[in-house]
């Protein structure tokens, strides 16, 4: 049985939501509508879910967009081509390459080739830079929709300590560069950190993305802490929808005294975000305004 539900529960879609409608707002304020390019190789199911989930909420919302999808065989001078094209046309203010990519492809050289100001995912080096340097610009949309999920339920994070577990380029290290921004005291543990719990129950704030079913147990969490499960790990079933298990053990409701659930926590900001950054894209392009330089510093 699981421990007596004590924590809040931080469900995302009332965010996400909210995230939305600021976005759609700020669409039809723009005298273009803003577009988002996606590109998808090969038919990996979860791809082709997720890149289907992002466009049908990029119409929703009123955005346009267009999937790219190519064959799994598509070369990797074929692929920099299509960027290239994206990159020039003056219609697409944002794209997206959905990870991961084939084996054959260079994931770091496709990244780079994108024009840094269409990268709504903030995986290019230059975006990667302007968030360290306290310019962000395109910053990742898990580690950012956690941000907006923090703020909208109210979770003070100055000053706090907040401990990211994971590293990856695509959750960890962006969430702590925004945790530190927001003036957290940051630890970053991983797959090496020696006492992985002494460091996790230091945390008031903990966010785990490290891709292990139910890696975190009560014993890690600190009483009272908040925390933010990244986690999404598919577990197969024959014949049925595979289900999705959170890095969060559900016994941590126990000792936490907040905690997002998967599913239905941090996914659904994701998307949201990927659109918000959509359309702060296009605003600074309508303007031609380089970016990193629409907001002050964290
Ligand atoms: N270039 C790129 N950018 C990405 O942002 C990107 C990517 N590649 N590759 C894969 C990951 C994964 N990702 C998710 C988005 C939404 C949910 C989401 O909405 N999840 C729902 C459930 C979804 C379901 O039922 O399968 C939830 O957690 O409640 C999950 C995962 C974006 N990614």
């Amino acid at each position: 049985m699981t421990a007596p539900h004590t924590a809040q529960i931080l469900t995302g879609p009332p965010a996400a939501e909210a995230l939305l409608k600021e976005t759609a707002e700020r669409a039809a304020r723009l005298a273009r509508t803003p577009h988002l390019s996606i590109v998808r190789l090969g038919e990996d199911p979860a791809s082709v879910s997720y890149v289907a989930g992002k466009d049908a909420k990029a119409k929703a919302t009123g955005l346009s967009s267009a999937v790219h999808a190519l064959p799994a065989e598509t070369t990797q001078a074929d692929l920099l081509a299509l960027i290239g094209q994206l990159n020039a046309d003056p219609q697409v203010n944002g794209i997206l390459v959905q990870l991961p990519l084939p084996r054959h492809i260079d994931e770091e050289e496709v990244l780079l080739a994108l024009d840094p100001d269409k990268d709504v995912d903030g995986f290019h080096p230059v975006n990667v830079g302007r968030l360290w340097t306290g310019h962000p610009a395109s910053v990742p949309c898990t580690p950012q929709g956690v941000m907006y999920l923090l703020r909208h339920y109210g979770v003070e994070v100055s000053g706090k300590r907040a401990v990211v577990v994971g590293r990856s380029n695509i959750v960890g290290r962006p969430m702590a560069g925004l945790l530190l921004g927001a003036h957290a005291t940051v630890t970053v543990a991983h797959s090496r950190t020696r006492d992985l719990g002494a460091v996790t129950r230091e945390a008031e704030l903990l966010v785990v993305a490290v891709g292990q079913a139910h890696f975190i147990t009560p014993d890690l969490v600190r009483p009272g802490a908040v925390v933010i499960d990244v986690g999404i790990n598919r577990v197969e079933r024959a014949g049925k929808k595979p289900r999705l298990l959170g890095d969060v053990h559900p016994d941590v409701a126990g000792v936490a005294s907040a905690l997002t659930p998967v599913p239905g926590g941090v996914g659904p900001l994701t998307i949201a975000q990927l659109l918000a950054n959509t359309v702060a894209a296009a605003e600074r392009q309508a303007v031609g305004q380089p970016a990193g330089r629409t907001s002050g510093r964290p």
